[in-house]
């Protein structure tokens, strides 16, 4: 599912590589948690899988491809595998939350009923059906990650990628979120969620767990 081999990825203008000497291999259906403090290279290590960085040296390979060779051309065929729930990847704003979740499948090609369909099925998911048609902004921030889920989710991707998916949320809503990626894992994504709060980790069962530390795997990762 996703293959990392002797990576290193330094930023350009950086001496200091932000990510050294990774090695890791993540089979299908595993729940893996990354962690690790802030700066720690988390949020490069998803970039490299969503090919939204290039590797500097090393082997990145995700669902088959080579990060560092897939042409351009193939790239958006690969990223309708991956769902991907990013601090920055904001929602639309003058959207309502249908048009948010549906967004996602129109550029992934799937128009019509189908897109219909898998949209109600998945706001009914996150427990979304009744906001369908509210404006996105109105909505409270528990309320508008779940959205961002329904949007990572709706064209049913293979791997799930989370970036602080919990960041602003209070105990409750967070744990609500978790809820709902554990429940796209059960259903067979495979899912890396990162964190720098040790408490998201308690809300998973068995889940594994890779630390990084200044741009490096810690031992037993
Ligand atoms: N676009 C960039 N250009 C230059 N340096 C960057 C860039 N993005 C990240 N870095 C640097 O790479 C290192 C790793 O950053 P990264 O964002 O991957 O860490 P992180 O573990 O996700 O941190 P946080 O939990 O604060 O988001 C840091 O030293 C950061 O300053």
């Amino acid at each position: 599912m996703v293959f990392f081999e002797q990576v290193k990825k330094t930023y350009h203008g950086r001496t200091k590589p932000a990510l050294d000497e990774i090695n890791l291999h993540i089979q299908p259906g595993q729940f893996v948690y990354l962690s690790g403090p802030s700066g720690a290279g988390k949020t490069t290590f998803l970039r490299l899988l969503f090919g939204a960085e290039l590797p500097s040296s090393g082997l990145v390979k995700v669902l088959g491809a080579d990060m560092g060779r897939i042409p351009a051309r193939a790239m958006p065929r690969l990223r309708r595998k991956i769902g991907v729930i990013f601090q920055d990847f904001k929602l639309v704003r003058g959207l309502t939350v249908y048009e948010n979740t549906a967004l996602a499948l129109s550029v992934a090609g799937i128009n019509g009923k189908t897109m219909a369909n898998q949209v109600s099925k998945t706001l009914a998911q996150v427990g979304l059906a009744a906001r369908a048609h509210t404006l996105v902004e109105t909505l409270s921030g528990g309320e508008q990650q779940r959205v961002a889920i329904a949007r990572a989710l709706v064209a049913r991707p293979k791997l799930l990628l989370a970036d602080e998916p919990t960041g602003n949320l209070d105990p409750e809503n967070a744990r609500e979120i978790m809820r709902l990626v554990v429940q796209a894992h059960t259903r067979g994504t495979t899912v890396i969620v990162a964190t720098h709060d040790p408490q998201l980790i308690k809300l998973v069962r068995g889940p594994k767990v890779i630390r990084l530390y200044q741009g490096r795997l810690e031992e037993g990762s």
